[in-house]
């Protein structure tokens, strides 16, 4: 792994890299338009942790990631990615972002291969590097799609295009992966190769920000969650407990209006306290810097 020195004003020691938490955000806050949509969030992520961030729709799940990985600017606080703060300093090679529904055929025609190449580009890399093609390669079939690089992205499904763009996120090598909502209406067959990707590199020591909503396949993965509510953090903690079968006599069957003081059930993580607006879905095809 590479040690990288953190930025000290006064050149004191620098700490062991794998102390420096890969994410860390500190009292953000962000404004959309006149609306302030996230109120001093914190949040750490540590070196080979995954968290699971959930929340009910509008509650600033995606506009979290986006700040974090610096599509969006925060209108306070502080973040840092592997100690560095938000910028050229960042090395963004290390961080691996899939944002939320985005095409992969959207935009110009291009194969799968060609998308996923589009990830080792990146900061003030504009050229592809020497073996880019076994990158590529490698990371096709690390999402189970080896066989479709030179299918055209408007030739595969919804999940496979999905998983295209996971591969896009891979083929950097990343330490980090940040993923918003990367199974979100994809297919079963999609669903299970993600799940089983991700299981592969969490086993590889990979650290993992997951917008989800609900743990569903993760969950064996998923160490913390942290939830949002209104743009603030409202939980940030232990999974919850899987429930019982509810054919075991110990189980008790509790819907979620039944209960509301704790965030424990797998039912207050499936947050559901709208009406909230909602927006025009982006199509744009979101890089970190
Ligand atoms: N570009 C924008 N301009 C103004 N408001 C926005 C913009 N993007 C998002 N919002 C608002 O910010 C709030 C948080 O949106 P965000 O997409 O971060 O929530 P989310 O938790 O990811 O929701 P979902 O689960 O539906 O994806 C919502 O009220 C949304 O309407």
């Amino acid at each position: 792994m590479t040690t990288l020195a953190t930025d000290s004003p006064s050149g004191a020691a620098t700490p062991p890299a794998d102390a420096t938490p890969a994410i860390e955000a500190r009292d953000v806050h962000v404004r959309l338009g006149a609306s302030p949509v996230l109120r001093g969030v914190d949040l750490t992520v540590r070196r080979g942790e995954v968290v699971a961030l959930l929340g009910a729709n509008g509650s600033g799940k995606s506009t979290l990631v986006r700040t974090l990985v610096g599509v969006l600017p925060a209108s306070a606080g502080d973040v840092r990615l592997f100690g560095h703060p938000l910028g050229n300093g960042v090395p963004w090679g290390r961080v691996g972002y899939v944002p939320q529904r985005v095409s992969a055929a959207a935009g110009v025609p291009s194969t799968a291969a060609e998308v996923v190449s589009s990830g080792l580009l990146h900061g003030r890399r504009l050229t592809l590097p020497r073996g880019w093609r076994s990158r590529v390669r490698d990371a096709l079939d690390l999402v189970g799609l080896a066989d479709r690089a030179r299918y055209a992205t408007h030739q595969l499904s919804g999940g496979q295009q999905q998983r295209v763009l996971i591969a896009r996120a891979l083929v950097r090598d990343p330490e980090l992966l940040v993923l918003d909502e990367p199974v979100a209406g994809v297919d079963r067959p999609s669903q299970e190769a993600f799940a089983a990707t991700m299981t592969r590199l969490v086993a590889d020591g990979m650290t993992v920000l997951v917008v989800l909503h609900e743990l569903g396949e993760l969950a064996p993965l998923v160490q913390r969650c942290v939830v949002l509510r209104h743009g603030r953090v409202v939980h940030d903690g232990a999974p919850p407990t899987p429930r019982q079968e509810h054919g075991d006599d110990a189980h008790e069957h509790v819907h979620p209006h039944e209960h509301s003081r704790t965030l424990q059930r797998a039912e207050d993580l499936r947050l559901a306290d709208g009406p909230f607006e909602t927006r025009p879905e982006s199509t744009e095809d979101e890089v970190a810097p």
